[in-house]
């Protein structure tokens, strides 16, 4: 397939350097790109892409841009191509009314899939054809792991708890490690510890039959350390009502960018 990638930022360029190990053939336009991946065709200005045709473009700038810079790429999308839209929030009819129609199939991945390791939701639109629909799966799972979900509200959901999920992640490694920091170890101790830690435990949790309590109670000796950290930790619930509010208020994003 001759594919198109309108944006080439942090998340497009995180897909495109997995799509390269696959076999379809990739063109960038964005124009503040120096370079590309090699065997990938980059251009700045669209009107460079003569009259180029594609069988999938995928829209990888931001949702507000949308309206304004899809209407100019109609022309370059096959006969039986499609849209493979990353956009956060932004629904497939809005999509299909500056597309003209063509098929739409939203994804939403997330960062960790320019290591393999991501996780996406996949929803597809009117008139998508079950081999459309093969061919956009099979991309993202060169990415990481895909869920297939039933309706947009879904996929937006899947926004608020993966698509933006990394960057609750790092927000909260960068907390432990500050605070080990604040414990007395350097930089370098503090990263090994933490990240350590958390990836151990994602590990083990992910492998374990146990559920998610009772792997924290097994480290929970009675009177010990980890109650006593745990207390301070979340204790009165306030971890997790904010983990509430923090994916409710993205989920609330995500509907105002529809
Ligand atoms: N970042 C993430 O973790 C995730 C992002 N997304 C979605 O991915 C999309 C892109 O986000 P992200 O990668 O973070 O943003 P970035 O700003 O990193 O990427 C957008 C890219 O589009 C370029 N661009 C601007 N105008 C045009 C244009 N007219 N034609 C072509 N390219 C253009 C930008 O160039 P310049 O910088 O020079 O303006 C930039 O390189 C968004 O819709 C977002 O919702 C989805 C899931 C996760
Ligand atoms: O913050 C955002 O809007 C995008 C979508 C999910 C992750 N980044």
């Amino acid at each position: 397939m001759n594919i198109l990638l309108i944006g080439c930022g942090k998340m497009g360029g995180a897909l495109l350097s997995r799509w390269v190990e696959g076999s379809d053939r990739f063109t960038i336009v964005d124009p503040g790109l120096g370079e590309a991946p090699n065997g990938v065709q980059l251009v700045t200005d669209r009107a460079a892409l003569g009259d180029e045709m594609f069988d999938v473009a995928v829209v990888a700038i931001k949702p507000q841009m949308i309206d304004q810079v899809l209407p100019d790429y109609v022309a370059h999308i096959a006969d039986d191509g499609y849209a493979l839209s990353i956009a956060a929030g932004c629904s497939i009819d809005r999509l299909m009314r500056v597309l003209g129609g063509k098929p739409v199939i939203r994804v939403m991945p997330n960062l960790p899939a320019a290591i393999g390791e991501g996780v996406s939701g996949l929803v597809a639109g009117s008139g998508v054809t079950p081999a459309q629909q093969d061919h956009a799966r099979a991309l993202m799972a060169l990415a990481g792991t895909v869920v297939v979900v039933d309706d947009e509200d879904k996929l937006d959901r899947v926004t608020a708890v993966a698509g933006s999920g990394p960057g609750y992640v790092f927000e909260i490694a960068r907390a432990y490690v500050a605070a080990a920091v604040d414990l007395g170890f350097t930089l370098d101790e503090a990263r090994a510890l933490a990240l350590g830690t958390m990836a151990g435990g994602v590990a083990m949790a992910r492998k374990s039959d146990q559920s998610l309590e009772e792997l924290r109670n097994s480290v929970t000796s009675k009177h010990g350390t980890t109650e006593a950290g745990l207390q301070a930790l979340n204790g009165d619930d306030l971890l997790s009502r904010r983990l509430r509010d923090t994916v409710g208020t993205a989920y609330a994003r995500a509907v105002e960018l529809r």
